[in-house]
């Protein structure tokens, strides 16, 4: 299992020692929540943030775009190095280009679904996808709880991978804890986004390695 903290939970004043900590850690990623407060009631930070943090890690970026427009992004996530960004079925009519325009830039390409989208809604593009991020609350805020059925929607996107026979990866964003991550393993889960039961505990070594089922 591969860990990715949300810094949507950490102190944004200690930003580059919070990253220092969770990489000491042993997290896998760092996990970033760009928010517009149009597509999410939330606003958070962009591109110039993340371009200001990368030197201070060598964690790979994962760049989660609650964004409507999200293409107007990718540029300034090209030049910050992202390593993997995904954006929201919900918001984009164009997937397919999308996508390609993602992986255009090296990038590896991921969509997520809100809890209530359904997987036919990205049937179509799965083998062009890098991952899938599936959202286990509904998105603008950390610190929220799990949503349980969406463990059913992990599994069947995990049953239809393999029908396909293809190989992205299930990320799954929001509550996750470390008495869901057994569950969401079973499930088929490969890469877990953390923000409170990460940053919102004093020994984020501990906190990962209770998330590593
Ligand atoms: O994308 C989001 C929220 O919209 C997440 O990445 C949260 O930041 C996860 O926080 P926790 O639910 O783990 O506290
Ligand atoms: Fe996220």
């Amino acid at each position: 299992m591969k860990i990715a903290p949300s810094i949507l939970a950490s102190d944004f004043s200690r930003l580059a020692d919070e990253l220092k900590d969770i990489e000491k850690g042993g997290a896998d990623y760092v996990h970033l929540d760009v928010m517009d407060g149009r597509f999410v009631p939330n606003l958070t930070f962009g591109v110039p943030v993340i371009q200001s943090l990368r030197p201070c890690t060598k964690l790979p970026f994962d760049v989660h775009l609650m964004t409507y427009h999200p293409e107007a992004y990718l540029e300034g996530l090209e030049a910050a190095g992202a390593h993997m960004v995904s954006f929201h079925v919900e918001a984009v009519p164009h997937l397919d280009r999308m996508i390609h325009n993602i992986k255009d830039r090296g990038i590896k390409a991921g969509i997520a679904l809100n809890p209530g989208t359904p997987l036919a809604s990205i049937e179509q593009v799965l083998s062009l996808l890098d991952f899938v991020l599936i959202m286990s609350v509904n998105p603008g805020f950390g610190g929220q709880k799990f949503i349980p059925y969406t463990l059913d929607k992990i599994a069947a996107l995990s049953a239809m991978i393999k029908e396909k026979g293809l190989s992205l990866s299930i990320e799954v964003d929001g509550g996750v804890n470390r008495d869901n991550a057994p569950l969401l393993k079973k499930a088929g889960a490969q890469i877990l986004v953390a923000g409170s039961s990460v940053f919102g505990k004093e020994d984020r070594a501990q906190a990962i390695r209770d998330l590593k089922v």
